[in-house]
């Protein structure tokens, strides 16, 4: 239905803009109200005259005036003869101009299908007239020439595309006369016996003519026609390929039948006059006047009806057809003449670059539907930047004050908020101000929240992009995304651009163009146009580009130069004052009725090496532990609990172990613990407990490392012994041992290699550092100094080993007493080992003390709650980064 409306709205657009001058013209409206008797007289007649018609250009053509019907014949120009062809009634018609010719009843019932019937999907025209009376009109005033030979040939099925062309042509021309005629018959005084020259002098002086008051008169002139500035060509060309379309593909009344049906009420009674084969379809043309007579209720009776029907094959219809009219006694000279057409010219292009068409067509559709339509979205929007903007209205509402516990950074980065506050107090020194600012620093330390800070702070518009959203599987959607996030920050100036993870577009060039690596142009482009974009704006244009990384170290020189990234700020994991600062930030937000300054600094000695994001989490995990028990507000102990479940995971009750792995785990954490407490510089342990936990642990002894910035080689091999203290202790309290001890000794190997070589603590090596890179295939190195390498790790781990098998050996009572009772309490506490061991023999640190000594849970009044700021003399990096409380576990994994 829906494509049949398509067609006929298609082939309308044409009689649309036609019959719309026609009704215009004012031609319907005279004709009916002023139509004297003797025009309807002679409508009349017509019709009666049509009804016998008996010249049907159709019928065979042993009519030699109508095989000529082309070509100029006596009957054009003036009313045809009664024997002449084209069906016209002698002496009831009037002459009709040069050129022009009456219709013969088929040839009009042609015009009016093509025309008439597709109109019928069209509003009423004019005075409610449509175009079924253009048509009755026509049969009065007859057609040009040219489109009677058209129709003539849509009829004989050998119409072409061309043809349709001229037959839109013809009717627009002809709509176009009739207009004009019409004109000069209403307003005959403007037409009567008045040359062309004449006409146009009059309307001259009309136009001239002015009134009195100047202005000018209204100009005699008669109306125009209404076809005057139709737009032909779009008309025409519009119009020309609906209606092919139309011809081609929707042959109008047509039905199928099948072969006996047509051998049984056609072929057999003589009615087939003609058969097409196009394709494989075949119609067949019917004598018209036979059929009529013979069925007369028929669709078959009307002009212009065919049936048609399916072949297999030509050779096999040729067969078929040939064997009924031997059946049927034809004789040769009166077979049936069979012809044979190409496809449709259209529907063989259509069906060649139809579906080509329509994908493309898609594209452009859904480039111009893309975000933005076009331009910088390109196709999809895939080019279109994915940052989100944030203001301060909607959005950025961090203030510095929301992040704690890095001092250094803040003050480095105000510097750009007053630059964007008050850009004047720079450029009048003529400083320049840096464009960009790179934050580097593990993850969860708060650099995207230094970021949105310093948007907040400056009140800018703040566009927030990650690095991973420029990379689309797509070349060239990288550059053009960052051109385009560029281009937005230039219209919202002055602004923040922030680009967290940059490693993911901005990594050294040159680290991906080695031998083994693929095809990184993408990603190499995305980063030149960030280079670009950053040389392209000046200093006064006052964009701020801040991007954050995990990884500094593998970002491109380029982007790292004066110029561009200007500024690297190093956010590192806080210190036990930043900690504790940013614990106040988060314990403002929920309900506890701990004493804050001293619940943060515990908090804060109980974590160390938590980034920001932990800290966050941490507290919130507090809280929902608290809930979860119906508390009122949140406690020390929610607290602790939240920090074991963050560092250690999940204790997972449902793992039951057998009593002899269970006695197995505690005498492994009771090793580690006698260790803890009487090697020297070992960490102060905090807790053993022989519960299981998160992934493969079955116990663990906590310690607290503090913030240790610089180890001596002395600490290093306490905390080694220690750790070998677990598998030590099941030697000597069990026939065999086990497989838990293995993460242990990783750790140590791990620590004794680094001493060896990278921290120059072996004799025999000396002060050298080998960088152990993995994916190097040969190592840096002499084998010989590798074999030195090795022997000097084993020496230092059975140095280790010794001293924590004698310390053991002799603790050997102490072991059995703390094993024992972890066995029947599953967690001891420092309390616990007091009890059990008596005091420690060695002092702990200040702040392990303050928070954790024995009074340690009252705060002294007055005291400064902030711990001195670990030592820091500018040496390098920490040996060992503070980690959080070590947990020496025995692996589970293995137990199972
Ligand atoms: N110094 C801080 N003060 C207050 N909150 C912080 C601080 N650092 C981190 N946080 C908290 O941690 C969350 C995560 O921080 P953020 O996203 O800024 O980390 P990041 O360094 O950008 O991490 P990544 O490198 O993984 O992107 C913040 O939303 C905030 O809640």
């Amino acid at each position: 239905m829906s494509s049949f409306i398509r067609r006929s709205t298609g082939l309308a657009r044409i009689t649309k803009s036609s019959l719309n001058a026609y009704a215009r013209s004012g031609l319907r409206a005279t004709r009916f109200s002023q139509s004297s008797p003797p025009v309807w007289a002679a409508r009349h007649q017509q019709l009666r005259y049509y009804s016998s018609d008996q010249n049907d250009p159709k019928k065979p053509s042993d009519k030699p005036e109508q095989k000529n019907a082309s070509s100029p014949g006596p009957t054009e120009g003036k009313a045809p003869e009664p024997s002449g062809g084209d069906g016209a009634q002698p002496n009831e018609r009037p002459p009709l101009p040069e050129g022009w010719v009456y219709l013969s009843e088929s040839e009009h019932a042609e015009l009016r299908k093509v025309a008439v019937d597709s109109s019928k999907w069209l509003p009423k025209y004019g005075d409610g007239k449509d175009a079924k009376d253009l048509m009755d009109d026509i049969k009065e005033t007859g057609v040009p020439k040219e489109l009677r030979d058209l129709l003539r040939k849509k009829l004989d099925g050998s119409f072409s595309l061309r043809d349709a062309g001229t037959f839109l042509k013809s009717i627009n021309s002809l709509s176009n006369q009739l207009a004009q005629r019409m004109v000069e018959k209403n307003h005959p005084e403007f037409f009567k016996d008045k040359s062309p020259d004449q006409k146009q002098g009059k309307q001259s002086q009309d136009e001239n003519k002015s009134t009195a008051d100047g202005k000018k008169a209204r100009p005699n002139q008669p109306p125009e026609n209404p076809l005057k500035g139709n737009d032909w060509i779009t008309t025409i060309i519009g119009s020309l390929v609906a209606y092919y379309l139309y011809n081609s593909m929707f042959s109008g009344d047509s039905r199928e039948i099948t072969w006996q049906e047509l051998r049984k009420n056609f072929l057999a009674k003589g009615l087939v006059e003609r058969l097409v084969v196009t394709g494989n379809q075949v119609r067949v043309d019917l004598n018209q006047e036979a059929t009529r007579s013979m069925y007369p209720d028929s669709a078959a009776a009307r002009p212009g009806f065919n049936y048609y029907f399916s072949i297999g094959s030509i050779d096999a219809f040729e067969r078929h057809l040939d064997e009924a009219q031997q059946e049927l006694g034809i004789p040769p000279t009166e077979r049936i003449p069979v012809s044979y057409q190409g496809a449709s010219q259209m529907a063989n292009l259509l069906t060649a670059f139809g579906p080509t068409l329509l994908i493309v067509g898609l594209i452009y559709w859904a480039s111009r539907r893309g975000p933005g339509g076009g331009g910088a979205g390109g196709m999809f929007g895939f080019g279109k930047s994915k940052a989100k903007r944030f203001n301060h209205e909607s959005a950025v509402k961090v203030k510095f004050s929301d992040v704690a516990g890095m001092d250094e950074a803040k003050q480095e980065i105000m510097e750009f908020v007053s630059f964007l506050q008050k850009p004047e107090r720079f450029q009048r020194l003529g400083a320049k101000i840096p464009r960009g600012a790179i934050l580097s620093g593990p993850p969860g330390t708060g650099k995207t929240l230094l970021a949105k800070a310093t948007a907040g702070e400056s009140g800018v518009p703040f566009f927030s992009v990650s690095g991973s959203e420029f990379v689309e599987m797509f070349v060239g959607v990288g550059a053009s995304r960052v051109r385009d996030l560029f281009a937005n920050a230039r219209k919202n100036t002055p602004c923040i651009i922030f680009i967290d993870e940059i490693d993911a577009i901005g990594r050294s060039r040159s680290e991906g163009s080695g031998r083994f690596s693929g095809g990184n142009d993408e990603r190499e482009a995305t980063l030149n146009q960030i280079l670009t974009e950053m040389d392209g704006f000046n200093t006064t244009e006052q964009i701020v580009v801040l991007a954050g990384t995990n990884r500094p170290d593998v970002l491109d020189k380029a982007l790292m130069r004066p110029g561009r990234f200007d500024r690297h700020i190093n956010i590192d994991r806080p210190t036990m004052k930043g900690r504790q600062d940013i614990f106040k930030v988060y314990l403002k937000k929920v309900v506890t009725n701990e004493e804050i300054e001293h619940l943060s600094g515990r908090l804060s000695a109980l974590t160390p090496g938590f980034a920001g994001a932990d800290i966050a989490n941490c507290v919130n995990e507090a809280a929902l532990v608290a809930a979860r028990s119906n508390a009122t507000s949140i406690t020390m102990k929610h607290f602790e609990q939240a920090i074991e479940r963050v560092i250690g995971g999940l204790e997972r009750k449902s793992l039951v172990l057998s009593p002899e792995e269970k006695r197995t785990v505690a005498y492994h954490e009771a090793g580690h613990a006698i260790c803890g407490w009487f090697f020297r510089w070992a960490d102060p342990l905090l807790k053993v407990s022989i519960i299981p936990r998160g992934q493969g642990a079955l116990g663990y002894a906590q310690y607290l490392p503090g913030d240790v910035y610089l180890m001596t080689e002395r600490q290093l091999l306490d905390r080694m012994a220690m750790t070998l203290g677990g598998r030590i202790s099941e030697e000597l309290h069990f026939p065999t041992v086990t497989t838990g001890a293995s993460d242990d000794f990783k750790k140590v190997t791990q620590m004794a290699t680094a001493m060896v070589t990278q921290w120059g603590m072996s004799d025999k090596l000396g002060p050298l550092h080998f960088k152990n890179d993995e994916n190097q295939i040969v190592k840096p190195f002499a084998e010989s100094t590798a074999q030195t390498i090795d022997a000097e790790v084993r020496r230092i781990i059975d140095e280790a080993y010794k001293q924590c098998k004698d310390l053991l050996i002799e603790k050997k009572k102490e072991v059995g007493i703390v094993a024992e009772e972890l066995l029947s309490k599953e967690v001891l506490t420092r309390d616990d080992m007091v009890r059990l061991l008596g005091k420690r023999p060695f002092d702990d640190r200040e702040e392990f003390n303050k928070y954790f000594g024995v009074d340690a849970d009252k705060p002294k009044p007055g005291q400064e709650s902030v711990p001195p700021s670990p030592p820091n003399d500018g040496l390098d990096q920490p040996p060992i980064p503070p980690q959080p409380a070590i947990f020496e576990q025995v692996k589970g994994d293995q137990f199972r």
